[in-house]
């Protein structure tokens, strides 16, 4: 079967700087993908690539088999691209504006009930008579957002959708999310909350340095960390013992969290050594890696945690 987007050898050269060094890869249809990667890694230059608006040095990318250069116009009109900037004409009311946009892609009346649809589930439904320019910007956002679905792509691409959105809007929008793709339309998201790309991507790509570090299921990236944390508590004026301080990774309100490969440091072997010296503990938790670590590890960058 046609993957959803095959992307192939693409680099992109800024002058001397090589934003994207020849990424290769596949989504297959009806994932949910995500995206991941520190600022100025590419992610935003690839979307644009394959967006139509910014040119390749090299290599190409097509849509459910439709190359986004040669075959530009089927291919555009397979992706609904939701973009991280606010850009509107703010002369329209929102259903009037939704309608316009439809009819960029062909779309007529056909799709109004699903105009309506979007403007319900996106609690747009009270503001769909109101003029673009006096929206919120959450509001705008979310308009935004039903723009890029109006003609029901089944490829959609959410690019950084949450920074700085509100708690309500970012669960209305994965509500809505997991509601497509469970319907099977394709979603690929980029996002620096790691969080989220844990919690709803099922493959997962970093990207960093223009380069693709990883690829995986978002469990296999998960399990292949080879360490595990132990955060210790000690009691006031307990030391730790001196063969457990080379691992403190960090200290949290006071809690020391150690990081522990998991071939070489049992837990076990770690109790052994606080018992040998009498270290008097007041809390012990313990953690898995989550896709922040995996990331720190990566692309030695620190990404953000969502609310
Ligand atoms: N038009 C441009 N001219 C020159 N350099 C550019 C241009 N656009 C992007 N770059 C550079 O290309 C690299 C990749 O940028 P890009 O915006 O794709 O990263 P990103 O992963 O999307 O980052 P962010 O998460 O901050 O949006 C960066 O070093 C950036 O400075």
């Amino acid at each position: 079967m046609t993957a959803a987007l095959t992307i192939s050898g693409v680099r992109k050269t800024y002058g001397k700087l090589e934003a994207l060094k020849g990424v290769e890869f596949q989504i297959q249809r009806g994932e949910f993908f995500g995206l991941l990667g520190p600022n100025g890694a590419g992610k935003s230059t690839l979307i644009n690539i394959i967006a139509g608006l910014v040119q390749a040095s090299a290599g190409n990318i097509s849509v459910l088999g439709h190359d986004t250069v040669s075959d530009f116009r089927t291919a555009r009109r397979l992706l609904g691209i939701v973009p991280q900037e606010l850009v509107f004409d703010p002369f329209f009311n929102v259903t009037d504006m939704l309608r316009i946009q439809a009819g960029y892609y062909g779309c007529g009346e056909e799709v109004w009930p699903w105009i309506d649809e979007m403007l319900q589930r996106l609690d747009l439904w009270e503001k769909r008579k109101v003029s673009m320019r006096a929206l919120s910007g959450g509001m705008k956002r979310r308009v935004l957002i039903a723009q890029a679905l109006v003609h029901k792509p089944p490829v959609v691409i959410l690019d950084e959708p949450t920074a700085g959105v509100d708690v309500e809007l970012r669960r209305t929008l994965w509500t809505f999310m997991r509601d497509l793709h469970s319907k099977g339309t394709t979603v690929v998201l980029t996002t620096h909350y790691l969080e989220e790309a844990q919690e709803m991507c099922e493959r997962i790509a970093i990207i960093d340095k223009g380069e693709i570090k990883a690829l995986e299921t978002t469990q296999q990236l998960l399990a292949r960390h080879p360490f595990r944390f132990l955060r210790l508590k000690l009691a006031e004026g307990a030391v730790l013992p001196v063969e457990l301080q080379p691992l403190v990774a960090a200290n949290i309100n006071g809690s020391l969290e150690l990081k522990l490969e998991t071939s070489k440091n049992s837990f076990s072997s770690v109790f052994a050594l606080l018992r040998r010296d009498g270290v008097a503990i007041e809390d012990v938790q313990t953690r898995d890696p989550d896709l922040e670590d995996i990331f720190v590890e990566l692309t030695g960058r620190k990404g953000e945690v969502a609310a």
